[in-house]
C-alpha cells in the first residue's frame, strides 16, 4: 500500500539555495525579498500580539457546548478555520512541545542539518514542501515528523533523544483523540454518520488514518514588511490542529473582512487551538467546507513558533464528494483524489479548489 514517504519519492522537492542562519541575519537577503508585499494585499501583525482591530473574528468553540456540532459546521462552512478551546488536550502538553520545537531550533544549524530531510523524503529539518512553488524563500524553518522521530532525533540529541521522542508520541497519540472527535462532529454537521465513511474503518476510529507533525519556527526578522514567514496556501489535509505560541502572524482570507485586503488575523488564544480545514475536507463535503486559504506574517522583535497536526485519510485512499451531498441540483465538483495526489499538487491547482471551480 503505498504511503505518504512513496509519494514524495515521486515528487523529490529540490531547492538549491545557501542554507542560512535566520537567527543571526542582521538583515534581509535578496533571496527572501518579497518584493510585492507593500501592496494592498498584506497587512503586518503587531508584534506584540494584539488583535488587529478587524471587527470579524474567527469563531471560537467551546468543545463542551451541547450545540458544539452545529456550531463547527457553521464556522466550517463560512469560515473554513476555528479556534477550539476544552478540548481537553492537557495545557502542559502544549508547554511540553513547544519546548521540543524551541530546543531543536535553537541547536547550531550544523546539528540541525545532520537531520535535514532528504529530497525525496518527508520527515525531517527543512523549508516548508511548499517553498519549492515560489520565487522567494520564507522566513522560517520546520521539522516535519510522520511516524517515529527517533532516527532524527538520534542525530540531533545523541545522548538523550528519548525525552525529546517521548514528547512527541504522546503529542501524536492526543492529537489523534482529538482528530478523531472533530472528524465525526464535522461529519456529523454535514450529516454523515459513521456507516457512511467505510474508510474509517470497522470500528469507526479512523485506525488507518494518516498525519504528520510540523513543527514551525518563525524568527525574529531585521525587515518583516518585506519578509514572508509562510507563503499563502491551503493545507493538503481533510483538516489541521495547529497550537500557536503567543505571537500573532497566522492570517486567513476571509471574504468578510474589513481591513481592505482580505486577511484576517487569527489571534493566539491561550490554551486554544486553531482548527484549519484542508482540501480533502473541502472536496468531500463538495465544497460546503471551504479549505482555508491562509499564510503567516513575522515580526522584528519575537520569535514565533507553531505546531501543526496534518490529519488525512490513509494516503492511498480516494476522497471524493459524499454521495450524501450530491443531487440533481448539487453535482459533485471535484473528481476524485488521494492524499498523496493533492499534496503533491502545484499552489495553483490547489487554488483551482478555491477560486476557479
Ligand atoms: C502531510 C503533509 C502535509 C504537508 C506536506 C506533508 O507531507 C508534511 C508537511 C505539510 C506541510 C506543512 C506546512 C504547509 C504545507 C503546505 C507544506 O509545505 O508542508 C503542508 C503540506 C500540505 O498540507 O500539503
Ligand atoms: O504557523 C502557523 O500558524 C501556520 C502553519 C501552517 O500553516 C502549516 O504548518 O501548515
Ligand atoms: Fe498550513
Amino acid at each position: 500500500m503505498p504511503s505518504l514517504s512513496d509519494s514524495y519519492r515521486n515528487h523529490p522537492l529540490h531547492i538549491h539555495h545557501k542554507h542560512h542562519d535566520l537567527y543571526s541575519l542582521q538583515e534581509l537577503p535578496e533571496s527572501y525579498t518579497w518584493t510585492n508585499i507593500n501592496d494592498n494585499t498584506f497587512t503586518y501583525p503587531s508584534s506584540n500580539n494584539i488583535s488587529e482591530g478587524s471587527s470579524v473574528n474567527v469563531p471560537v468553540i467551546d468543545l463542551n457546548d451541547p450545540n458544539a456540532s452545529t456550531l463547527i459546521g457553521h464556522a466550517c462552512k463560512t469560515w473554513g478555520v476555528f479556534q477550539v478551546v476544552n478540548h481537553g488536550v492537557p495545557l502542559s502538553l502544549l508547554d511540553d512541545i513547544e519546548w521540543v520545537g524551541l530546543t531543536l531550533f535553537s541547536l547550531p544549524s550544523q546539528q540541525k542539518l545532520k537531520a535535514a530531510r532528504c529530497p525525496n523524503g518527508v520527515s525531517g529539518y527543512g523549508l516548508a514542501r511548499i517553498s519549492s512553488f515560489f520565487p522567494k524563500l520564507m522566513w522560517s524553518e520546520g521539522f516535519t515528523i510522520l511516524g517515529s522521530p527517533l532516527e532524527h532525533f538520534r542525530q540531533l540529541w545523541p545522548h538523550d533523544y528519548n525525552k525529546y521522542c517521548d514528547i512527541v508520541l504522546q503529542y501524536d497519540e492526543t492529537m489523534k483523540k482529538l482528530a478523531e472527535k472533530l472528524m465525526w462532529m464535522m461529519l456529523d454537521s454535514l450529516g454523515i454518520t459513521k456507516e457512511d465513511l467505510k474508510w474509517a474503518g470497522s470500528k469507526s476510529q479512523f485506525s488507518e488514518a494518516c498525519a504528520a507533525l510540523q513543527l514551525n519556527s518563525y524568527p525574529s526578522c531585521p525587515d518583516p514588511n518585506r519578509a514572508m514567514g509562510l507563503a499563502p496556501h491551503t493545507d493538503s489535509t481533510l483538516f489541521t490542529i495547529l497550537y500557536q505560541n503567543n505571537i500573532s502572524g497566522l492570517q486567513v482570507k476571509h471574504d468578510g473582512s474589513d481591513d481592505g485586503n482580505g486577511w484576517v488575523t487569527v489571534p493566539p488564544l491561550s490554551g486554544g487551538l486553531v482548527i484549519n480545514v484542508g482540501d480533502l475536507l473541502h472536496i468531500l463535503s463538495n465544497g460546503l467546507y471551504p479549505s482555508a486559504f491562509h499564510r503567516v506574517l513575522v515580526n522584528r522583535t519575537r520569535q514565533r513558533f507553531s505546531a501543526a497536526y496534518l490529519f488525512g485519510p490513509p494516503a492511498n485512499v480516494e476522497i471524493c464528494p459524499h454521495a450524501k451531498l450530491v443531487g440533481p441540483s448539487r453535482p459533485p465538483l471535484y473528481r476524485p483524489v488521494t492524499w498523496n495526489e493533492q499534496f503533491s499538487h502545484t499552489i495553483n491547482t490547489r487554488l483551482q479548489i478555491l477560486f476557479y471551480k
